[in-house]
């Protein structure tokens, strides 16, 4: 797995607007909406493009398209909604596939309670859109669904990363070919003892959204 920190003070300005508790939930949704683009310029330096012949007023060139099969985009529901728009303004023609994942905070293992993703993924480039990787485990077992539909290159793009999840992905994804890459606008301190990241910003689906009942 390679972890790429998108080191550029736009990102840790916008971030820092983000993490703050006062932050109201418009602003915050703004924030990761810009931020996601950002990030989205460095997940997607290896996306893969095929040549196509064109005619500038002046005389022909051959330039590069977008090649087929069409990159997926994958928000894990809730928060990675938050992801979505901006990284769509990036990858206008991509397809979205939609993965319904919750983190239950008592144990924080992470379930999947919904699934709208194409069943063959042979060839795919996936671009997965999470906002937080704290333990690990919600993005794990999100790679793990796409490799066994078939999926063959992942990148994860995250607003926050904690040390503590990066190892985890690290050793649990360590057997699978399938190259994946974390692109994060920062890696944190640590864990705290539920689980969050610190300092991190909070819930990022009830920060985007309201709080859950
Ligand atoms: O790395 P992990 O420890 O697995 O935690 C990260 C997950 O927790 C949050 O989702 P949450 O379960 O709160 O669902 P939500 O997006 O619906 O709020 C977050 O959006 C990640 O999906
Ligand atoms: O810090 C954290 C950890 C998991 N999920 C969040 O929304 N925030
Ligand atoms: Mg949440």
């Amino acid at each position: 797995m390679r972890t790429h920190v998108a080191d550029h003070p736009l990102i840790a300005h916008k971030l820092t607007y983000l993490r703050d508790e006062t932050t109201d939930s418009p602003t915050f949704r703004r924030l990761a909406d810009e931020l996601v683009t950002l990030l989205a310029y460095e997940a997607t330096r290896d996306v893969r493009v095929s040549p196509k012949d064109i005619r500038t007023p002046v005389g022909p060139t051959t330039g590069v398209k977008l090649a087929r099969p069409k990159p997926l985009v994958v928000p894990i529901l809730r928060a990675g909604l938050g992801m979505l728009d901006g990284m769509m303004r990036l990858l206008p023609t991509a397809e979205v596939g939609f993965l319904g994942m919750v983190r239950n905070e008592e144990t924080l293992e992470a379930s999947t309670y919904a699934e709208r993703l194409p069943d063959d993924l042979s060839g795919r480039q996936c671009y997965v859109l999470d906002p937080m990787l704290a333990t690990g485990g919600t993005l794990a077992a999100a790679v793990r669904f796409l490799v066994d539909r078939g999926a063959n290159d992942i990148t994860a793009l995250c607003l926050l990363a904690a040390p503590e999840g990066v190892a985890r992905l690290e050793q649990e994804l360590a057997d699978l070919d399938v190259p994946v890459t974390v692109v994060t606008g920062a890696i944190d301190e640590k864990l705290n003892d539920k689980g969050y990241i610190v300092p991190g910003l909070g819930d990022a689906g009830d920060r985007l959204y309201g709080v859950a009942e």
